[in-house]
């Protein structure tokens, strides 16, 4: 088996740094093992492109879900299989998808080689394989980038940042039949049903039915947003009053601001424009599974 390892070493808690030897231990006689290391965002995304003209059997991103987000965008409509090794501090696909956190047990899967399809979510020139968002959930990302503590302290830090600071933008949300207009608190696009560290926005999302499951909620006070954070802990936010919740194949969303501020897979963007498409592109990807 030829297999290519695409290791991000930051992620997580600097683990990738330490999973190199983990590898070589698995596979050895017969198989042809080449290991490469991530140096910038942005690097995994290249590696892959140049690993595919080699057509190994497998390409395993070694990371979070931004790592494993830049490998599969130069996967899509690939029939090489993903592998992934969750070393990442949220690693909300692999969660979805039942990969062990475990990485002696990441890596025997490998050789299975058990394989499913899976959908994929486009926002203009970006994909995500997991989720996207806008309003906090965005401002907390970017604040989370920021205070460079990659663990569920850091996130939880971000999210009380996010609480005191965010202030709601206007967007123009075109769904189907739907028109919302208002500022918004939260809109959360997902493909699966796990965000990362076992929270969940869309519990019922299946990562390869076609759909994305959307969840909107307008402008709290404060004492709503503890509302909102207990109903998502425990996992009945569709049925706040104040969320509008539902599955898509296409949406459009407008800002009364000249650019858009946006998480895709964990990472911080900004969008300079003020309007986005988001699609879903059908069985994008196929991915090692349990
Ligand atoms: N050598 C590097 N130095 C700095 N950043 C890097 C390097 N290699 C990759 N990156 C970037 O690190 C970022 C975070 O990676 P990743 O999402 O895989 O880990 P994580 O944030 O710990 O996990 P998760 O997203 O699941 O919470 C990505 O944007 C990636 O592009």
């Amino acid at each position: 088996m030829n297999i290519e390892f695409i290791i991000n070493p930051i992620a997580g808690k600097g683990k990738g740094k330490y999973i190199e030897e983990k590898i070589k231990a698995h596979f050895h006689d017969g198989d042809t093992v080449k290991i490469h290391y991530t140096a910038y965002p942005g690097h995994a995304l290249i590696i892959t492109q140049k690993i595919l003209l080699r057509a190994p059997d497998i390409i395993v991103a070694c990371g979070g879900d931004g790592t494993v987000n830049e490998v599969a965008h130069s996967l899509i409509h690939s029939a090489i299989p993903l592998g992934i090794i969750p070393i990442g501090s949220g690693n909300g696909l692999a969660a979805h998808l039942k990969i062990p956190k475990n990485t002696d047990k990441a890596l025997q899967l490998l050789k299975k080689a058990n394989t499913v399809s899976i959908d994929a979510g486009q926002v203009n020139r970006y994909y995500f394989f997991s989720n996207m968002g806008l309003g906090i959930d965005a401002a907390v990302i970017g604040r989370y980038e920021k205070v460079k503590q990659r663990n569920l302290w850091g996130y939880i830090k971000a999210g009380l940042w996010g609480i005191r600071n965010y202030r709601p933008a206007v967007y123009k949300v075109v769904w189907e039949e739907k028109l919302l207009k208002y500022p918004f608190f939260f809109l959360f696009c997902s493909n699966s049903n796990e965000a990362g560290y076992g929270i969940s926005f869309t519990p019922k999302a299946k990562i390869n039915d076609g759909l994305l499951d959307v969840l909107c909620v307008e402008s709290l006070t404060f004492t709503q947003q503890l509302y909102f954070s207990l109903l998502v802990l425990i996992r009945k936010i569709h049925t706040y009053r104040k969320a509008v919740t539902g599955q898509i194949s296409f949406l459009e969303i407008e800002s009364s601001e000249p650019e858009l501020h946006l998480q895709i897979d964990g990472e911080y963007k900004t969008i300079r424009e003020n309007k986005i498409k988001i699609a879903v592109v059908k069985n994008a990807i196929t991915v090692i599974i349990p």
